[in-house]
């Protein structure tokens, strides 16, 4: 019952306060533009108070790079909007799934935010939107912020990366920064009807080049990513021996 009423109070305070916060855009931008999440933004780093949680970020400097680039994080619930939005910087747009867009107010909110809609279900568009980010993202000098593993995974592990992000990153030949939350799983798990309070520790890493890198190095930066973002997971979650990383 106190999880259902904490995820339902959620719910409730994401829908109203989308529902008040789209006309306030509106005014303010007058449409679909980046510069809303800065809006968003201050309105939902307000809702970790009601929730108890706690978030301890680190190497926020490491977004300071010239220009556009990719962002590349760990999706374990729809708690995450709170922790996007705790280290969000500014003029950055997220891909979600299109199925966001027809969730009422929120779907409203996220529209306005300038959040890039892709039909999981078709590769092929998919690819279509984002190849068409590759170009924009330059021409507008926007940072994408994407969740490669496609799908929320509450499981303290990272399922595999999805390729998009990173054809999205050497086509556009901007760098990767991947931001690593730690694992819910002591105080969040929707199967065990667990919702605490509870500290979250982020970590944005120092980004990867790329360059002159072409389609046939894809796989490898994916790989590469893929593993700084076990290790660092494992080693911010208390589960060091599972990581390469000793550090
Ligand atoms: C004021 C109050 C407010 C309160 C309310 C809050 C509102 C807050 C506002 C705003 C917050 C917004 C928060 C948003 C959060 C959203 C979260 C989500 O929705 S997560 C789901 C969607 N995200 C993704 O799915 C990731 C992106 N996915 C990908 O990038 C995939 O790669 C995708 C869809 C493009 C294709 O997926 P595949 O399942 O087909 O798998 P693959 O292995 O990646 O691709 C298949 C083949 O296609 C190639 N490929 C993929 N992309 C390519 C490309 N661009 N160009 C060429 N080849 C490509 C790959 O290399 C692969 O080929 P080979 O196996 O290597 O031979
Ligand atoms: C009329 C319906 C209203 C619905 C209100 C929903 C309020 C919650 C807002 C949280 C937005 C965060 C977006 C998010 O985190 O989505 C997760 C999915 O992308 C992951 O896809 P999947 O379903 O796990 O495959």
């Amino acid at each position: 019952v106190n999880f259902a009423l904490r995820i339902g109070f959620y719910y409730v305070l994401c829908i109203v306060c989308s529902g008040l916060t789209a006309p306030v855009c509106l005014l303010v931008n007058g449409g679909r533009t980046v510069k809303n999440m800065r809006i968003i933004k201050t309105v939902v780093k307000s809702f970790k108070y009601f929730f108890g949680l706690r978030f301890e970020v680190k190497g926020l400097e490491n977004f300071e790079v010239e220009g556009p680039a990719i962002i590349v994080s760990n999706h374990q619930s729809i708690l995450d909007m709170m922790g996007l939005m705790e280290v969000l910087p500014d003029g950055c747009v997220q891909v979600g799934k299109k199925e966001l867009m027809y969730a009422g107010t929120v779907g409203l909110i996220t529209y306005l935010g300038g959040v890039i809609f892709i039909n999981r279900k078709s590769t092929t568009s998919a690819k279509m939107v984002m190849a068409e980010v590759a170009k924009t993202m330059i021409a507008d000098n926007v940072k994408v912020w994407v969740y490669p593993e496609g799908t929320r995974n509450c499981t303290g592990d990272l399922l595999p990366f999805k390729k998009g992000a990173f054809h999205l990153a050497v086509q556009a030949q901007v760098p990767v920064i991947p931001v690593v939350y730690s694992s819910f799983t002591t105080f969040y798990n929707p199967k065990k009807n667990l919702f605490t309070s509870g500290k979250i520790k982020v970590e944005v890493l120092p980004p990867i080049e790329t360059k002159g890198l072409t389609s046939d190095n894809v796989s490898d930066l994916t790989d590469r990513c893929y593993n700084i973002m076990r290790e660092t997971l494992f080693r911010l979650s208390g589960r060091p021996g599972e990581g390469k990383d000793s550090s």
